[in-house]
């Protein structure tokens, strides 16, 4: 059993990220409240990935600050698990020569938490694969076991990466139903529009690393920015 003190807030502070010369995030604040589902999105290019990657520890800010539960924070990727976050990765990264379960109870907080995988597993509807080999199932499934990895040590946090990337339509709409129903606070990256509209409270919306636009998705599809930021990547 996990026993986190619950949520108060997950915080970003004018956080910037250069790399050489390029500026993949240009002073981006963001808060992030207990129980809402932040979505956030961009044309290719726009951050995203290196905003999760900042909350995660892999990239350090070049300037601006976190805090977390309004303490100042400095997030390392080793620590993520112990304070309650779990991400998900783009595509599916898991251990070959485990089994599903096996891979699963690597997200877990203690050892012998084979009865905590097999509820993540049940949650996420892929009990029967338990036993089974990654490589051999299908992409499809291979995304919820994902899912049940991160879910596994009950996050307070879960960062999903793009979790609807090559899925189809009917796997899609399972997905938005768990993050909905899930009842944790959930960051999320995704290309799916749909998705994101259907299950976001807010949307953080970067743009060549800046904030664009933060808003509810009603707020945010009625946003002339953020419409000419998507036709502007197209052109
Ligand atoms: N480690 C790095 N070194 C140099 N440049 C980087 C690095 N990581 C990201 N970038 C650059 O920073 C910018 C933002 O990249 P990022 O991957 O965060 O965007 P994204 O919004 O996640 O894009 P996508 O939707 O294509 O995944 C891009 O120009 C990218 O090439």
């Amino acid at each position: 059993m996990t026993t986190d003190p619950p949520l108060k807030e997950l915080a970003l502070h004018d956080i910037t990220v250069r790399f050489g010369g390029l500026t993949a995030l240009d002073t981006v604040s963001l808060r992030v409240a207990p129980g809402r589902i932040v979505g956030v999105i961009g044309p290719n290019g726009a951050g995203k990935t290196t905003l999760f990657n900042v909350i995660s520890g892999f990239v350090p800010p070049t300037s601006g600050s976190l805090t977390l539960d309004g303490k100042p924070w400095r997030p390392r990727p080793h620590h993520l698990n112990r304070l309650g976050i779990s991400r998900t990765l783009q595509g599916v990264g898991q251990f070959a020569g485990m089994t599903v379960l096996e891979n699963v109870m690597v997200g877990a907080r203690h050892r012998h938490a084979e009865s905590e995988a097999l509820a993540a597993l049940e949650r996420c509807g892929v009990t029967r694969f338990a036993h089974e080999y990654p490589g051999a199932l299908q992409y499809a499934i291979r995304k919820r076991v994902e899912l049940a990895r991160a879910l596994v040590a009950k996050p307070r946090i879960l960062m999903l990466d793009e979790p609807a990337g090559g899925l189809d339509a009917d796997e899609i709409r399972w997905l938005g139903t768990l993050i909905t129903e899930i009842g944790t606070t959930v960051l999320l990256v995704e290309h799916h529009m749909d998705l994101v509209m259907s299950v976001c409270d807010e949307i953080l919306v970067l743009d060549f690393g800046k904030p664009i636009a933060l808003g509810t998705p009603s707020e945010i599809s009625a946003n002339p920015k953020v419409t000419e930021a998507y036709l502007g990547a197209a052109a």
